[in-house]
């Protein structure tokens, strides 16, 4: 326990001193100036969010130097911090973070402090990408499928999906990937990503290949998207490479982009079902109102948007009136929520590997790989996923990343923390990429500046249970193959889950008791649902939701490329609606 609380204090104490830091802010440059908001000011566009698909937006529509929009973002500059790829456990719980955690719901997140989810959202300029884990994975083209089959609508099917896929980036290193991976890539958009090879990961591939697993050289190239690899990283030159960076940071000399920071959008104005502005509170006490002339765009994220429409009128309309709001449009609104509901193993071998070097910050934290994998031949999609993380002895990353990031329990942290002391680890998270699961986020109060009340849902569906204790028992084989075997590889005993009597009870107790996120909220305010397939709000003129919670469903990899995806096409959707 001692040394789990003297992570989070060492933690603390360096987010302390970074604040100070970004006093002077020493990343203002690369971005737009702020400009200066007065009340009655109006706008062709206003985007709420200046986080990652804010951003795209924003960006995008200010292309047409005829149009002017007004981004406003409730954080301020992304910090130092948030710039060195290694360095993201610095930015979870710290003032950069909405600090929201979910309710208990007694069943999971047991193992949890305080027996809830931290639900980590970015809170400043790039949003969630200025402090995500910059994990570069389309999903499988059958999601994109999948979407146009709910929506009846053709346009989010894979092969539209994918000129935006591709819009969005522009792969550095290409001599790292073979020329038909090439191809699947973007050479010329604003999000630069990179793969990261580490020869240490070679003899764990060999691992998973022996089990009879794909190695595929890049995932997001991979139809469908199955098997193991090393990962694409947003990370170029050695630095984080966020939507801001990337999307605002080539807007910065724009006259037609308006940047407000440090305001919070409080509220939509509606008149006559129309959406007509925003009012904004503002860091130091100043509130106004401003309009828009064509349209507002939401771009607040999975949680916030859902916030800010309920306390607009739009939402499920018994709710609103059990807060005493008046209902503009009924409609499932922060319904809906997924996420890709996980649990970690660690796997302790004999090993400490001698002279290592110190950890470079401009590098994500640890060689890493990822699997993709389809349990049965009945799917070919992937069922589940595993984030495998290799750490040397006595490191104090996994502490950091075990108590700060995925807020495991101290006790649990400390049981991982000493199975690092005499041996080099394997960290693996693994995850259902598409749950059946379902969450909610609720109001839980009026006030604006109150997080809202959010039940993960997690593992709330029988089938998850299932496929996830069949998911562990197929990883866990690897345990078995030649390399595993020869370093005497074990899995580190969590102390849960003692009474299962067979190796699926085990692991159906186990991924509950150990269940966390990987952060990927999404889909409260899915189209089908609360919007149409062109991202307009139901029954409610000139508003549009563009973010995380549009998703219909989750896609079968990180979230973050379908995100960018959905916002890239919802800038332009926008610019057809509008002939600009
Ligand atoms: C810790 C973490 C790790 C992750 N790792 C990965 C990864 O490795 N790979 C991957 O693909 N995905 C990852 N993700 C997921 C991915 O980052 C998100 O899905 C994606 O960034 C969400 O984008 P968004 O635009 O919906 O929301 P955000 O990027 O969160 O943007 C919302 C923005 O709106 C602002 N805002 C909110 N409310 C208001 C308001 N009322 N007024 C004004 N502004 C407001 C916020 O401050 C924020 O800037 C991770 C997410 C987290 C949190």
């Amino acid at each position: 326990m001692a040394d789990a609380a003297a992570a989070i204090s060492t933690i603390q104490s360096m987010q302390i001193a970074l604040q100070l830091l970004q006093t002077i802010t020493p990343t203002a440059w690369q971005y737009p100036p702020q400009c200066s908001v007065q009340d009655g000011d109006s706008f062709d566009f206003i985007v709420v969010g200046g986080g990652s698909s804010g951003s795209v937006v924003a960006s995008r529509l200010t292309e047409n130097e005829d149009v002017n929009v007004l981004l406003i973002e409730a954080g301020g500059y992304p910090p130092i911090e948030s710039e060195y790829p290694a360095w993201f456990t610095l930015l979870a719980r710290s003032v950069y973070d909405y600090n929201i955690t979910s309710t208990d719901d007694g069943k999971t997140a047991q193992n949890l402090q305080g027996k809830v989810v931290t639900l980590n959202q970015g809170k400043m300029l790039g949003g969630s990408s200025s402090l995500h884990h910059m994990m570069h994975t389309n999903g499988d083209p059958e999601d994109y499928n999948e979407w146009a089959r709910m929506l009846n609508d053709d346009k989010w099917s894979f092969k539209y999906a994918q000129e935006y896929l591709k819009k969005m980036e522009t792969l550095i290193d290409q001599d790292l990937l073979p020329p038909e991976d090439i191809a699947c890539h973007g050479t010329d958009g604003p999000l630069e990503v990179a793969k990261d090879t580490r020869k240490t990961n070679e003899k764990y591939l060999k691992a998973f290949e022996e089990l009879g697993h794909k190695i595929v050289s890049d995932i997001n190239a991979a139809t469908p998207a199955v098997g193991y690899t090393e990962n694409l990283f947003e990370i170029a030159d050695g630095f984080r490479q966020s939507s801001a960076l990337g999307y605002l940071g080539r807007a910065k000399n724009r006259l037609n982009l308006c940047l407000a920071l440090s305001s919070s959008v409080t509220k939509i104005l509606i008149e006559d079902q129309k959406a007509v502005g925003v009012q904004v509170s503002t860091a130091n006490g100043k509130t106004y109102k401003v309009y828009a002339d064509n349209e507002v765009i939401v771009s607040a994220g999975a949680i916030n948007s859902p916030k800010l429409l309920m306390l607009s009128g739009i939402g499920p309309k018994k709710h609103l009136e059990s807060f005493g709001i008046d209902v503009v449009a009924d409609l499932p609104v922060g319904q809906n929520l997924q996420d890709h509901a996980c649990a970690a193993i660690v796997v302790k071998t004999d090993k400490c590997d001698a002279n290592t070097p110190a950890a470079n910050p401009h590098q994500f934290p640890a060689p890493s790989f990822n699997g993709y994998v389809s349990l049965d031949n009945s799917t070919t999609t992937a069922d589940y996923d595993t984030i495998n993380l290799e750490f040397q002895c006595g490191s104090s990353d996994i502490l950091q990343l075990s108590v700060n990031m995925f807020s495991y329990s101290y006790d649990i942290s400390q049981t991982i923390f000493e199975a690092t002391k005499d041996s080099k680890v394997i960290f693996t998270l693994l995850g259902l990429v598409m749950p059946k699961s379902r969450g909610q986020v609720l109001l839980a109060s009026t006030d604006p500046a109150v997080n809202p009340q959010v039940y993960t849902g997690m593992f709330s569906n029988e089938d998850d249970i299932d496929l996830i204790a069949r998911a562990f028992m197929d990883h866990v084989k690897v345990l078995d193959t030649t390399y595993f075997k020869s370093v005497n590889a074990s899995l580190v005993d969590m102390g849960v889950c003692k009474d299962a009597k067979t190796e699926y009870e085990f692991w159906r107790c186990y991924a509950v008791a150990m269940s966390a996120t990987m952060w990927h909220y999404g889909g409260t305010c899915a189209m089908g649902k609360v919007l149409d397939s062109d991202l307009n709000v139901l029954g409610v003129d000139s508003l549009r939701v563009v973010d995380a919670s549009a998703m219909p469903t989750l896609i079968r990899g990180k979230l973050y490329a379908g995100v960018m995806m959905l916002a890239e096409y919802g800038a332009d959707i926008i610019r057809k609606d509008w002939g600009i």
